[in-house]
């Protein structure tokens, strides 16, 4: 076993005195449920745990209350022999003052100053009373209880200290590395930490025991292995960073060599372990999956995250070691440069034959790169094809495609129902709206179309005609997830004004339209990931739409309505020759691919005619686009009237010929 560890914030290491690691085992350490000050800190270390656990939590930590007062219940006695406190219970409840911490003068201030004169007659609903202050403010006594109630929160900080079992056996050793310029921020920087080492030096040091090594002085790469080498723990806890390698050299220093294992008299064949605390914010720490996770700022989950890596078992340790050098050794530079090559040449792909658009404005500016086969859908060109074939599929998502997104009445106007009713009149088609929307709204809003289908919520629920059945998508009917997203999207719609939540029947919609533009979208993309962490194993998915996030179950999609009209089509004998589908979001890409594969369908005897479109100049994977709903339903409008206007079958004109005879 190595006999040393480090703690490091920054480049720091630390070097443990003895061979022994502190094994605390008490981790969840209670603290008494009244504290005084002075204690006996020695007792609440062996606070046991089975003390009614009153207040552990769910998660199984301990949630600390700690009640700070200035005059407390007891008896205090100093035992003369030990010199440590000894408290007991005033049963007449003499008010004991602890004075200790304070000057006569702060307590005289604070005490019979500010609380008596004023905060008490305050808390009582009368006016400052005392004559010789009068009913003024009286600025100095408020300082007074300012500094007072800082000397309490000062003794209450330096009391939760946090695992002193500790002391004296790990040390800190930071290398302070040459900053790269000398602005009076690296100095004042610098001060702040000898100050705050010296500070920590002074308290816990002792002549033998120095807690905090600084190391300032340029440390050659040998030193620093060497250091890296013997500490047990390292810890990069920058506030920010890009791509810290101190981490990864740290792990391979650890894994040693021939050499080093000489130097230091480790066996070549024992285990080898390291320990990382990273914070959350550096770039290596996502690599990094045996590390221990900070937020930097957090300074008692820094604490405790030193206290676990040094604290954990060996074994562990070792399994955690493994991993990472096994990831150091397979990701090296050269891989770095290779895997980077591959990302640049597919980002790259069909670059020059793509042409750049610049979309959106302020902070929805976004440069789009679009396929230069990509271009508006004519009704002219569309008519030729529509008026030569017999068996046509449609597919019309509903919101963004045939109502405006923005409008405020979501019903469709009697335009849209007129367009909608003659495309579906015809025998030749089989028109389908496919919405994201749910099934009432879509049957009421839609019931003058009779023949037409609808895929209501992403095609969970299917219907074919306004006289069938609805279908049920045959996905697992477990929604038991709805139970897990409906409390995360309840704190974003809390923290976000304007926003609100929509319980479909298999589906939970967060809407932020309402919302401020630029906070709602960024919730939205927070909503987003925390939705996909909690429902990692969740038969649900979670989808962003326009300034909606929602989640619908596993399996349900709209590609898989335009699958399932169109192989219903061909094994009716009908295969389609021509298919459209029109839509606007991300849910209307699913249809677009789904429609694609299907040309390369072999039961379709002839390659139906491809037309995807979607709304807006994006990235897709249609082929066309249309400007706006309006345009939209220019081109549908240009169909309905081909259809009503279609050829009639012409009378047969019966020709007799009379005789004349
Ligand atoms: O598949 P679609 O027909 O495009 O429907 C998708 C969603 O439509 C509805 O949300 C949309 O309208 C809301 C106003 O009614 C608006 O706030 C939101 O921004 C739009 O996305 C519907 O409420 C959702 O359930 C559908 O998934």
């Amino acid at each position: 076993m190595r006999k040393t560890a480090a703690l490091r914030p920054w480049d720091l290491f630390s070097n443990r005195r003895d061979t022994h690691i502190c094994e605390h085992s008490n981790q969840n350490r209670a603290l008494p449920r009244v504290m005084t000050v002075p204690g006996i800190i020695s007792d609440m270390d062996s606070c046991s745990s089975n003390d009614g656990d009153s207040d552990v939590n769910s998660s199984g930590c301990r949630e600390r209350k700690i009640i700070v007062a200035n005059m407390l219940p007891l008896h205090a006695k100093r035992d003369g022999e030990t010199s440590k406190w000894r408290f007991s219970w005033d049963e007449d409840a003499l008010l004991l003052h602890l004075k200790d911490g304070f000057s006569p003068e702060t307590e005289k201030k604070f005490y019979l100053g500010f609380c008596k004169q004023h905060l008490w007659p305050l808390f009582h609903y009368m006016l400052p009373m005392c004559p010789d202050h009068g009913d003024r403010f009286d600025r100095i006594l408020w300082q007074a209880y300012v500094s007072a109630n800082k000397i309490f929160a000062d003794k209450v900080m330096e009391l939760l200290q946090q695992h002193p079992g500790l002391q004296g056996k790990v040390v800190l050793v930071q290398i302070v590395n040459p900053a790269r310029g000398f602005g009076k921020d690296v100095q004042e920087a610098k001060e702040e930490t000898y100050m705050t080492a010296k500070k920590i030096n002074d308290v816990y040091g002792s002549p033998r025991y120095q807690p905090v090594i600084l190391i300032d002085r340029p440390v050659p790469r040998y030193e620093k292995s060497a250091y890296y080498a013997l500490a047990e723990c390292c810890i990069v806890n920058a506030v920010r960073d890009g791509m810290n390698l101190v981490p990864y050299k740290y792990i391979v220093c650890r894994q040693g060599t021939p050499g080093m294992d000489e130097a230091l008299g480790v066996k070549p064949d024992s285990p080898r372990t390291s320990m990382l605390v990273v914070s959350e914010f550096i770039g290596c720490s996502p690599s990094l999956s045996g590390a221990i996770r900070v937020n930097p700022w957090d300074i008692d989950a820094v604490a405790e995250a030193i206290n676990t890596a040094i604290t954990m078992p060996e074994s562990e340790k070792q399994l955690r070691h493994d991993k990472h050098y096994r990831y150091v050794s397979t990701h090296d530079v050269a891989y770095w440069a290779r895997s980077f090559t591959t990302d640049l040449d597919r980002a790259c792909q069909d670059h020059f034959s793509k042409r750049c658009w610049g979309i959106g404005f302020g902070l929805g500016f976004r440069v789009v790169s679009l396929s230069p086969s990509f271009r508006r859908l004519s009704t002219d060109h569309i008519l030729l094809a529509y008026k030569r074939t017999n068996r046509r599929a449609i597919f019309l998502d509903y919101d963004g495609t045939v109502v405006p997104k923005a409008s405020i009445i979501k019903s469709p106007s009697p335009e849209v129902i007129s367009i909608i009713k003659t495309l579906c009149d015809d025998p030749k088609n089989t028109v389908f709206i496919v919405s994201g929307r749910g099934r009432t709204s879509l049957s009421e809003w839609l019931a003058p179309c009779k023949k037409l289908g609808i895929a209501a919520e992403h095609g969970y629920f299917i219907r074919w005609s306004k006289d069938s059945e609805w279908e049920t998508c045959p996905v697992s009917a477990d929604l038991e997830w709805k139970k897990i997203v409906e409390p995360v999207m309840n704190l974003y719609r809390e923290a976000t004004d304007g926003s609100n939540i929509e319980a479909k029947e298999s589906a939970l919609v967060w809407h932020h339209q309402d919302a401020d533009p630029d906070f709602g979208s960024c919730q939205a993309k927070e909503l987003l990931d925390h939705l996909e962490s909690v429902l990692a194993n969740e038969p649900a998915v979670v989808n962003r739409g326009q300034h909606i996030v929602e989640v619908k179950p596993l399996g349900v999609s709209k590609g898989l309505v335009a699958e399932k009209v169109l192989s219903r089509m061909v094994n009716g004998g009908e295969p389609p020759d021509l298919v459209m589908c029109v839509g606007d979001d991300k849910s209307d890409e699913d249809m677009f691919q789904s429609i694609l594969t299907s040309v390369s369908n072999p039961s379709l005897p002839v390659a139906p005619e491809i037309f995807a479109c979607t709304v807006g100049r994006k990235p897709s994977k249609a082929k066309y686009y249309l400007d706006d709903t309006a345009d939209v339903l220019k081109l549908l409008k240009g169909l309905a009237t081909a259809t009503i206007s279609k050829p009639r079958c012409l009378p047969h004109i019966q020709v007799s010929f009379e005789s004349n005879g």
